[in-house]
């Protein structure tokens, strides 16, 4: 029997309860994580959109931004969309002054960078691996991704408009990031590939 994998939301700012939902609809149970023991207890951690500066701050002065590290270091699942994305990125453009990451993702991603054109839109994105119909996408003044590594799948990118072929959805082995934010829209397909990932790894470990 395939056991329900418990995905913790962090909860330290941003919309945590929608991504709750969203997961909780993939099957999944779900932990609100604000403290290192709530992080020892998921099998994997959806990184909400909100500020990441905040969520930076935040994570230190709640003494996860170690643990986290070291848990995505050790192979837990993670996905992070837009500030979470930024949170997982390996390097990060336009930042606060001082702005650390926990990382992970071999990737350059640049905060608010549709933003100084357009503070949120909404567009159709093919997504590799979850379906044939694109994914709606909502963009809140978004990251998108410079460059990646070459570990790094790209999952989508924006199809038209200046943005076209910007890339806004990655993988890379258990960790993966959107720009954009799957969790408000009611079409949870990002969930469920999160949830179907953190699955797969419960049973391999
Ligand atoms: N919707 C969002 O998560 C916005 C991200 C925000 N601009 C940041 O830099 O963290």
């Amino acid at each position: 029997m395939t056991a329900v994998p418990t995905i913790g939301v962090l909860a330290l700012q941003g919309d945590v309860r929608e991504h709750a939902r969203a997961l909780e609809a993939a099957g999944a149970r779900t932990l609100a994580v604000r403290r290192p023991d709530e992080l020892e207890r998921v099998d994997g951690l959806v990184l909400p959109g909100g500020e990441s500066t905040t969520m930076w701050r935040l994570a230190r002065s709640f003494e996860l931004l170690g643990p986290l590290r070291k848990r995505i270091e050790a192979g837990m699942p993670a996905y992070g969309s837009c500030a979470g994305m930024i949170m997982l990125a390996d390097r990060i453009r336009d930042g606060a002054a001082g702005q650390e990451t926990a990382g992970g993702i071999d990737m350059t991603v640049r905060r608010n960078a549709f933003g100084r054109q357009v503070d949120s839109f909404e567009a159709d994105v093919p997504l590799t691996g979850m379906g044939d119909t694109p994914y709606h996408a909502v963009f809140i003044r978004a990251p998108w991704v410079e460059s990646v590594g070459a570990a790094v799948e790209i999952l989508g990118r924006a199809e038209s408009g200046q943005n076209a072929g910007r890339i806004v959805a990655v993988r890379q082995g258990r960790l993966m990031a959107t720009a954009f934010h799957p969790e408000l829209t009611g079409d949870f397909r990002v969930h469920h590939y999160f949830a179907d990932l953190v699955r797969r790894t419960t049973e391999e470990d």
